[in-house]
C-alpha cells in the first residue's frame, strides 16, 4: 500500500493518500484558486515550494498542454483534498509527489496562523514518517535559495515575435510565465528573452524600447544582476515589471522588500487603483512584497485586503510595475491593458526622441 506523509515545520506529521510517489521538500504555501491548476502547476514562480490547493477537487477538466505556462511542473510537490486520476498521472510522469485525502482546511489554517512554513513529503510503498521528517530537516527557507534564478531561466537569448513591427522588449527571464511573452507578442512586440543574469552589454546589444523584469521564484534580494540592470538602464530606457519584477525594480530604485506571513495566491485578489478609485480582481502568486517604494517610485495601486503595494509608477523615470499577474492564466483578464500601458511608454519615448542630425 502507498504511504504518504506530510511533515510540517515544528515536527507535526499528517498522513494522506499517496497519488504520485517520491520525496520532496519546500516551503508550504496555498492557493485559493478554484480553476487554473494546469497554469499554477507549471508557473516557475512556484519553484522550491509545495503547493496546497484549498479548492477541494483538482483536475475535473483534465490536463491540457496548451494551458501550460512552462515546459515542466515547478512546485516540488502538490497537496489537495482530492486529485483526479488525470492530475495524479501527470504529476507522477513529472516525478512530482502528490498527496490527497488531506484536510486542506486545517493545513491552510495552520499556514495562515504560523506563516508559510518548511515542509517535507514522503510518498511510496515503504516510506515512513521518518522519511518525511528527514526531508523537513533538509528543507531551506526561500531566501536561502540564493541562485534560484538559474533553475528557471533560459540559458541563452531566445527571440519571440521576430517579424513583428512593434517595440523591442528585453525581457529578463527570472522564471517568466509563457503568457507574459504571449501578451507582448500579441501586441506586435518583438520579445528578446534574456537569462536572469544577463550582462548590461547583452541588453545594450538589443537597444530595447523597454526593459521588462519578469515574475519568478524566491527572494528579490537574490537577483543582484537584474537589480543592477534596472539601475543601469532606467535613465534612458522605460522599465516594466511583474510580480518579482516589481520587487526587483523597488530594490533597484531605493525601495525595500520584505517577506509576507503567508503571501497572496489565488485568482480573486481585489486591487484598488488609487487614481480612478476602481477595484479589479487579480491573479496573484507571491510571498514577498514591496515594503517601502523609496523616493523614485510612487504607489498607484494597493491590495484591498492588506493595503500592500500592487502597482508602482516612476516619479522621474518611465517605470510601471504590477505585483499581481496582468497576464492572467489562470484568472481574470481584467488587467491585460497593463501591456498596452507598458508598450505606450515605448511609443511615447519614440515620439519625443530628438532626431539625430544627418
Ligand atoms: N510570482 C512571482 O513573481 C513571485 C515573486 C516572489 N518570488 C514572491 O514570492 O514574492
Amino acid at each position: 500500500m502507498t504511504q504518504a506523509y506530510v511533515a510540517l515545520e515544528g515536527g507535526h506529521v499528517i498522513e494522506g493518500r499517496g497519488r504520485a510517489p517520491g520525496t520532496a521538500r519546500g516551503e508550504l504555501v496555498f492557493t485559493t484558486a478554484y480553476t487554473g491548476y494546469e497554469e499554477s502547476l507549471t508557473d516557475p514562480s512556484y519553484e522550491e515550494q509545495i503547493l496546497t490547493f484549498s479548492y477541494p477537487l483538482i483536475g475535473n477538466y483534465g490536463v491540457r498542454e496548451e494551458r501550460f505556462e512552462d515546459d515542466r511542473v515547478h512546485p516540488r510537490a502538490a497537496l489537495a483534498k482530492e486529485f483526479t486520476a488525470d492530475v495524479a498521472e501527470w504529476l507522477e510522469s513529472e516525478g512530482v509527489p502528490a498527496v490527497d485525502h488531506l484536510d486542506t482546511r486545517e493545513i491552510v489554517t495552520d499556514i495562515r496562523d504560523e506563516g508559510a512554513m518548511k515542509c517535507g513529503i514522503a510518498v511510496g510503498e515503504d516510506v515512513t514518517e521518518e522519511d518525511a521528517l528527514e526531508q523537513l530537516e533538509a528543507c531551506k527557507g526561500m531566501s536561502e535559495h540564493t541562485d534560484i534564478g538559474a533553475q528557471v531561466s533560459v540559458d541563452e537569448e531566445t527571440v519571440y515575435g521576430a517579424d513583428n513591427d512593434g517595440a523591442d522588449v528585453a525581457l529578463v527571464d527570472c522564471g517568466a510565465k509563457g503568457s507574459i511573452v504571449d501578451s507582448l507578442v500579441a501586441r506586435d512586440a518583438t520579445v528578446h528573452v534574456l537569462p536572469y543574469d544577463a550582462a548590461a552589454d547583452d541588453v545594450a546589444a538589443i537597444d530595447p524600447d523597454i526593459l521588462f523584469i519578469s515574475n519568478g521564484p524566491g527572494d528579490p534580494a537574490n537577483y543582484e544582476q537584474a537589480i543592477g540592470l534596472v539601475q543601469e538602464f532606467v535613465e534612458d530606457t522605460p522599465v516594466a515589471g511583474i510580480c518579482l519584477g516589481q520587487q526587483i525594480v523597488a530594490e533597484a530604485l531605493g525601495g525595500s522588500t520584505e517577506k509576507m506571513t503567508f503571501g497572496h495566491r489565488g485568482v480573486n485578489q481585489p486591487v484598488l487603483d488609487l487614481e480612478s478609485g476602481q477595484v479589479v480582481m487579480t491573479t496573484q502568486n507571491h510571498g514577498y512584497t514591496v515594503a517601502e517604494p523609496g523616493d523614485h517610485l510612487e504607489v498607484t495601486q494597493i491590495n484591498v485586503n492588506d493595503d500592500t503595494p500592487e502597482g508602482l509608477d516612476g516619479v522621474v523615470h518611465d517605470v510601471i510595475t504590477r505585483q499581481y499577474h496582468p497576464e492572467a492564466n489562470p484568472g481574470p483578464e481584467d488587467t491585460l491593458d497593463f501591456f498596452d500601458d507598458v508598450l505606450a511608454m515605448a511609443d511615447e519615448r519614440a515620439s519625443t526622441a530628438v532626431p539625430a542630425d544627418d
